[in-house]
C-alpha cells in the first residue's frame, strides 16, 4: 500500500503552481456529465471546472461500463467556502478530541478538507464526485457521498477494509475510469 500524503503535509505546500489560464467551464454544458444540485444553497458556482478537468471527465466517463455515470457533486469552491468547511471540520475534531494539539488538529482535518492555503477546488482543479445510474440515482461505494472519517467508521478511505464487495468493485471502476485520463482520487475521501 502506498503511503499517503495528506494535503497539510509541507511537501504539498512546497510545490509551487502557477496559473495556466485556462478557463472555467460549466459543467451543465456538457452533454453526458449530471451535475447534482445538492451543494446549491451554499454555493452558485459548483458546477465549474477548469476546461481541461472538464474534458478529461467526459473521456473518463466513456470508459465506464453501460449504464454507469459519473455524477458530479462540486467543483470549484470559492476560498470563503473552502475555509469554512475547514474551519467547521476543525472546530468538531477540536472539541470531540480535547487533547489534541493544533498540529494534530489540522492534520486530522485535511483527511477531509484541504487546508485553504493549498485547495484544488478553489482552482477548479478538483472535483467530488460518485458514480450513478442514467438516471442520476447513485449507487453505493460504501459511505453516504461525502461522509467524514468518523461518520464513516474510515470507510471512505479508497482502500477500506470496512465496506462490501460489491462497493469495492464500484470504487475500482470508478478509479480505474480516471486513471485512465490521468486523474488520482484522495485516498482519505
Ligand atoms: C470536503 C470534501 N468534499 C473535499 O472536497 N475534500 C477535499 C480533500 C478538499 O477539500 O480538497
Amino acid at each position: 500500500m502506498c503511503e499517503i500524503v495528506l494535503m497539510s503535509d509541507p511537501r504539498v505546500t512546497a510545490v509551487s503552481i502557477s496559473e495556466c489560464g485556462e478557463t472555467l467551464s460549466d459543467l451543465r454544458r456538457h452533454e453526458g456529465l449530471l451535475v447534482d444540485p445538492r451543494k446549491r444553497s451554499e454555493s452558485d458556482t459548483y458546477f465549474y471546472l477548469r476546461q481541461g478537468l472538464a474534458d478529461r471527465l467526459e473521456e473518463a466517463e466513456a470508459l465506464l461500463p453501460s449504464g454507469m455515470r459519473f455524477l458530479i457533486v462540486e467543483g470549484y469552491r470559492s476560498l470563503a467556502l473552502q475555509r469554512r468547511y475547514f474551519d467547521e471540520y476543525a472546530s468538531r475534531l477540536r472539541t470531540e478530541n480535547p487533547d489534541w494539539d493544533e498540529q494534530l488538529v489540522r492534520s486530522a482535518t485535511s483527511r477531509f478538507v484541504s487546508p485553504p492555503e493549498v485547495a484544488p477546488h478553489c482552482m477548479g482543479a478538483a472535483v467530488d464526485l460518485t458514480l450513478a445510474d442514467d438516471d442520476g440515482n447513485e449507487f453505493d461505494l460504501g459511505t453516504m457521498m461525502n461522509a467524514t472519517p468518523e461518520e464513516s467508521t474510515g470507510a471512505c478511505y479508497t482502500h477500506a477494509p470496512n465496506i462490501s464487495n460489491q462497493a469495492r468493485e464500484l470504487r475500482s471502476i470508478l478509479g480505474k475510469a480516471l486513471n485512465a485520463v490521468e486523474l488520482v482520487n484522495y485516498p482519505t475521501e
